[in-house]
């Protein structure tokens, strides 16, 4: 009898440690995001969670243990396969939006211009606006598209919601971001903004003082009578 082949992991971090002479950013960090699942990187100030994003993406290497992608060893190499939303703006502010989506359409072979133009509309972007003049929250908003706009089967956000008003998260949250996990794509998204994106984890990752502090199903947490945010005061309180 034939079997199925294994669903590689979509990330899988083997006891990742990271140090500066001064501290331990990332000490012994272990585990695994299914394909197809929505996991959230929850943690305090400080906790790590934009490093760990980095050594995913293979924009750093770290000190000791091993990322993999889709079964294969992180690095520049598989940038192609991943969307990376930064924690810091790197949108080159002299470009209007229009001029920077004709740009990006042309670095990245899996930019996908009717899912770009129908994103402009839910994100409320304008096409003229010079970058430097978006405020804070259209930036990011405008990062979100960037990023959304890509086919890659790993989206990684850092924080996407950055200055974004009360309203538009929970708007974001729900339209965009639910409509585009249809179980083929995986994201991994760190936040702080748990209450908006409660409903479309399907896991946590919680670290703290750059160690894991716990991984959970939701589902199996909702279960036993807890909601994201009662477990995250739990385990951060
Ligand atoms: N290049 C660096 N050199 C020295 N320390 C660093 C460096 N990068 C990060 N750190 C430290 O590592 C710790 C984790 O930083 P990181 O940005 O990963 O946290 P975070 O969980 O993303 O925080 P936040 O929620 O505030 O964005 C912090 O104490 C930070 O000061």
């Amino acid at each position: 009898m034939s079997s199925l082949p294994e669903l590689k992991a979509a990330v899988q971090c083997q006891n990742l440690t990271l140090r500066t002479r001064k501290k331990t950013i990332l000490d012994d960090v272990s585990f695994h995001i299914p394909q197809g699942s929505i996991t959230g990187l929850l943690g305090p100030n400080g906790a790590g969670k934009s490093t760990l994003l980095r050594l995913i993406t293979g924009l750093a290497t770290p000190d000791s243990g091993s990322v993999k992608i889709f079964g294969d060893p992180a690095g520049v190499e598989r940038l192609g396969q991943l969307s990376l939303l930064p924690d810091r703006s790197s949108l080159p502010g002299w470009l209007t939006v229009g001029r920077w989506l004709h740009f990006a359409e042309g670095i990245y072979p899996d930019w996908d211009n009717v899912k770009a133009e129908q994103l402009m509309g839910q994100l409320s972007v304008k096409r003229e606006s010079r970058i430097s003049t978006l405020s804070r929250g259209e930036e990011a908003r405008l990062q979100l598209l960037t990023c959304l706009s890509r086919k890659a089967p790993l989206v990684i956000l850092d924080e996407p919601f950055t200055g974004v008003d009360l309203i538009s998260r929970e708007e974001i949250a729900s339209t965009v971001v639910g409509e585009m996990a249809d179980g083929e794509r995986t994201f991994l998204i760190a936040t702080h903004d748990i209450r908006e994106m409660e409903l479309l984890f399907d896991r946590l990752i919680l670290i703290g003082d750059g160690r894991i502090q716990g991984i959970e199903d939701v589902e199996q947490l909702r279960q036993s009578g807890h909601s994201v945010e009662s477990r995250y005061r739990e385990v951060f309180a």
